[in-house]
């Protein structure tokens, strides 16, 4: 089965579980699994018209309701999304109008067995944060390729650190000496130069090994632990850096479709 079902299994798994009548204000995250994301959503606003829904819903343990989609608000994280809530007819918010959302599904690159996560391979991880963070409920959604022990271990090119454009020789600089293994300014497709993400910036990809909580020794010979708090926090330090796309103890729950694509696992905390 495709790793495309896998992520629609997971997509329409936490839509079911999560969202509910009562449901309002929705952060959509960013990707190729919250397409799916917002296919359910769709599906489930036509609930009376959609016969297999209503089955299901006669049928199963899980109870659907119909979501009022002209009652609900969403919130987009990047001009993709933005696009795909316009062109599905459903009402656009921006982040900066609610102080609390209800629920926000996103993706990820990576996402290790606490939770923490790496987001960013889409460039989106500033607004997708300040989406997590806002809400009472984030919620991962991916497929199996992305669950793992510690992060590091399956994401490569490095944890997405969006910097202010003419900072990122003096930000390249400092990730050095901080012991980064491999470091890369994104560079677009289809265009000479850098990524140019929705807020103007450029990205930095930087590998620092497997987050495993041991100690690191830096270029300029300090210790520190590489835990995914630790090298959170001194990244995030670093002048020219405006956000990292490590989020660390944000998710409550992550969905992965499976490999069979037709069942999805559960990572609780
Ligand atoms: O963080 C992201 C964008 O910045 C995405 O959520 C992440 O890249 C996962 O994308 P996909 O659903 O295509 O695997």
């Amino acid at each position: 089965m495709s790793l495309t079902e896998s992520k629609r299994q997971a997509a329409y798994k936490a839509v079911d579980t999560h969202l509910n009548s009562e449901t309002r204000i929705i952060g959509i995250g960013s990707g190729s699994t919250i397409v799916f994301v917002i296919e359910r959503i769709v599906q489930r606003g036509n609930f009376k018209k959609n016969d297999e829904l209503n089955e299901k819903n006669e049928n199963s343990d899980q109870k659907l309701e119909e979501l009022d989609l002209d009652q609900c608000v969403f919130i987009p994280t990047s001009f993709q999304s933005r696009q795909l809530i316009i062109h599905n007819g459903l009402n656009l918010g921006e982040i900066d109008q609610y102080q609390e959302i209800d629920i926000t599904i996103d993706g990820a690159d990576e996402v290790d067995e606490n939770l923490n996560a790496i987001k960013g391979g889409g460039a989106c991880h500033l607004r997708e944060k300040v989406v997590a963070e806002i809400s009472k409920k984030f919620i991962i959604v991916a497929d199996y390729t992305k669950r793992s022990t510690v992060l590091g271990e399956k994401w490569v090119k490095g944890i997405p650190i969006e910097v202010i454009p003419f900072c990122y020789a003096l930000a390249y600089n400092s990730l050095k000496l901080l012991g980064c293994q491999k470091l890369n300014l994104r560079m677009a497709k289809n265009k000479a130069g850098p990524v140019i993400t929705d807020n103007g910036n450029f990205v930095i990809d930087a590998y620092f090994g497997k987050l495993d909580g041991q100690q690191s020794l830096g270029n300029d010979n300090f210790m520190f632990i590489n835990s995914p708090s630790e090298v959170l926090k001194r990244i995030k330090l670093l002048t020219g850096v405006v956000e990292v796309g490590l989020f660390v103890g944000m998710a409550e729950i992550a969905y992965f479709g499976e490999e069979d694509g037709c069942s999805v696992g559960v990572l609780k905390k």
